[in-house]
């Protein structure tokens, strides 16, 4: 097997008292792109900036490429293509002078496509930088992350600040682009539904903790919604999986992760629940903010209900 594009193992870190990742672990095989998911604070840029060794964890190791980058950082950011959350290019430059200036230092730079992406980026080419809309100037970071034809790109929320066509064009073509290239892409995002049409898989940081992590497709089928009469709750197992537990009226709402081992236990004691698929953001939320309290006590002699 190949060694993966992006690692990490047990990184944890603190700033001060604040401990804002904890054991993350992950690996990311080549050509994969990969999508880190989480809701404000949970630790993505954090993560992004120990792998570009821009910051160094409090314990643990990542490494790009093989590369360590606490111990090599320049080294792995000339390897990786980035696009950060806050990006600042030089205001004074023009897109095209920037272009210029990048090729410089990438052998790889490839001009041709540069030119491409800024014409199809609707990037004014010889406006200075300073003046562009916030959505121009995460283009040109775009390009400027991408042009060198990285095997490795990481994009820090690369879809903020982009208006839907744009973001759309990034989704469609840019990764699309890239997983043709075979592209190691690792990149945050809040935008779930264009996550669902892109990623080959995700991993859902919650509080600086991965709380899952899977092959896209393989989430959808594992995570279900199950919807069956609150009563029959009693005589049913507790769910191991269990994300999110609601009550409408008198049908009990379940979320569970690995529905189908579940399924099986319902059938075993005859309840058969509507079973309904959820999108990746329903998935995520369940993960993140599903409430998991409130499952009724066990009758002493429980009895078969079938509904
Ligand atoms: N330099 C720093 N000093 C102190 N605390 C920090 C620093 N950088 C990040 N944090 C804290 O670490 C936590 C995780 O922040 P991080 O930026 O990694 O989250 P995020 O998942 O990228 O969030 P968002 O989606 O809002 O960008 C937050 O509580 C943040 O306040």
């Amino acid at each position: 097997m190949s060694e993966p594009a992006i690692e990490l193992d047990k990184l944890a870190k603190s700033f001060g008292a604040n401990q804002v990742l904890h054991d993350v672990s992950l690996s990311i095989p080549p050509g994969q792109t990969f999508a880190l998911l989480g809701r404000n604070g949970a630790g993505k840029t954090t993560t992004i900036r120990i792998l570009l060794g821009l910051i160094a964890a409090s314990s643990g190791q990542a490494w790009v490429k093989g590369i360590d980058p606490a111990k090599h950082p320049l080294h792995v950011r000339g390897q990786v293509g980035y696009l950060g959350e806050d990006q600042t290019m030089y205001p004074w430059m023009t897109p095209v002078e920037l272009c210029r200036f990048l090729s410089a230092f990438y052998p790889t730079w490839d001009a041709a496509w540069a030119n491409e992406l800024l014409s199809r980026f609707e990037i004014p080419p010889h406006a200075r930088i300073g003046r562009l809309s916030k959505g121009q100037g995460v283009k040109l970071g775009l390009i400027a992350a991408l042009a060198h034809r990285p095997s490795v790109v990481i994009l820090d929320d690369p879809a903020m600040g982009l208006d839907p066509v744009a973001r759309k064009e990034f989704n469609r073509h840019l990764v699309e682009h890239l997983q043709a290239e075979g592209t190691t892409v690792l990149y945050s995002s809040h935008l779930l539904d264009e996550v669902e049409a892109v990623a080959d898989s995700v991993a859902i940081l919650d509080q600086g903790r991965i709380v899952r992590t899977a092959a896209t497709d393989a989430l959808r089928d594992d995570v279900k919604q199950l919807v069956l009469p609150w009563d029959a709750l009693a005589k049913a197992p507790q769910p191991a999986c269990l994300l999110d537990l609601r009550r409408h009226e008198d049908r009990a709402v379940l979320v569970i992760d690995q529905a189908e081992h579940y399924l099986a236990q319902l059938a075993a004691v005859q309840i058969e629940p509507q079973v309904i698929d959820l999108r990746l953001d329903d998935i995520f939320e369940a993960f993140v903010i599903g409430r998991t309290e409130g499952w009724p006590e066990q009758p002493r002699a429980a009895e078969a209900v079938s509904v």
